[in-house]
């Protein structure tokens, strides 16, 4: 990575070639086994089944800006190539709001017309996030991103928002992905839109299912893929029916490096549909050390067992 995010400084991914095309499987490192077996289907999905047919040849998506100092946002827009939607990260562990406030104001700096949204993965609590919503709402915010962790929380945000007069709309991204039912928060009445990635949902046929269910708007985003994974995020995005809002599957962009030797970064910010392919050269330049490799090829056969013992 060029700035840490989700804490990290590198990201680490397994990729197979199938006969449908290269596919990616990256479960973050800390993830369990069983939090891995959707992160294998979609993997299986993408290399042996391929993806369902494209409504559209390009995809709008987000810059993404990390918690990083105000002084550092204009560099990190600087990478980004025709950005006309901005995800800032706030609720950083051990930031406060005045902080968020103050990178959020750079980016509007920069930006002036650009939409806005703020993901504070789960990290306020109902009070601090109605404080900190209300501040933010004057930079115009598109959406926050899971606010607070709980689906019960969601709603109450959502509640507290609308009575104060807040123009918020709230989104639900770890309270689909990490849920064991991705429609709960749909049928909870907690959100007003959802973030659906392929990866942890099982594949891109089993996320255009649930948004379907789930009946509200979706936004695609990223796992932090590789380009070989970022092209499943773009091929649901290219076959969802409607596609309100830009994707967030501009995070190639804060990689130092890539497996693809043209990566799937934005241009006039949009996102080509299509199948990418890793390089030989450079999955050998970037190739994990032996236990590494080992470590993966362990998780990748417990995860296999763990899928096989549920279909
Ligand atoms: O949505 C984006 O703009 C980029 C992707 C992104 O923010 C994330 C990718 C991977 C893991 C998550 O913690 C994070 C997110 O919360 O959406
Ligand atoms: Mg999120």
């Amino acid at each position: 990575m060029k700035v840490r995010f989700r804490g990290v400084l590198q990201r680490e991914a397994l990729l197979f070639r199938g006969p449908a095309g290269w596919a990616e499987f990256s479960p973050f490192t800390e993830y369990d086994d069983g939090e891995a077996v959707p992160w294998l289907r979609a993997a299986i999905e993408a290399g042996w089944h391929g993806f369902p047919a494209p409504l559209r040849a390009a995809v709008p998506v987000n810059a993404t800006v990390p918690a990083v100092a105000p002084g550092d946002v204009p560099a990190v827009l600087a990478r980004y190539d025709g950005t006309q939607t901005v995800k800032v990260k706030v609720a950083e562990r051990g930031q406060s709001v005045d902080e968020d406030v103050a990178r959020v104001a750079a980016v509007r700096a920069v930006l002036p017309q650009a939409a806005l949204r703020v993901d504070a993965n789960g990290g306020w609590d109902v009070p601090t996030a109605v404080d900190a919503l209300g501040r933010l709402s004057g930079y115009r915010l598109q959406y926050a991103e899971q606010p607070v962790m709980d689906i019960a929380g969601l709603r109450r945000v959502r509640e507290q928002l609308r009575r104060a007069g807040i123009d918020v709309p709230v989104a639900a991204d770890e309270s689909v992905r990490k849920e064991s039912d991705p429609l709960r928060v749909a049928r909870e009445d907690a959100a007003d839109l959802i973030v659906v990635k392929v990866q942890p949902l099982g594949g891109v046929r089993r996320a255009l299912r649930i948004v379907a269910e789930a009946g509200l708007p979706a936004v695609v985003s990223s796992a932090l893929d590789s380009s070989v994974g970022i092209s499943a995020g773009v091929a649901l995005a290219a076959a969802l029916p409607d596609l309100p809002y830009a994707c967030g599957l501009g995070t190639v962009s804060l990689m130092a490096g890539d497996v693809a030797a043209r990566p799937l970064v934005p241009v006039g910010g949009q996102l080509r549909v299509g199948a990418v392919a890793a390089d030989e050269e450079l999955l050998e330049r970037y190739a994990a050390a032996g236990d590494r490799r080992q470590w993966w090829l362990d998780r990748l056969g417990r995860t296999y067992a763990r899928l096989a013992g549920e279909t």
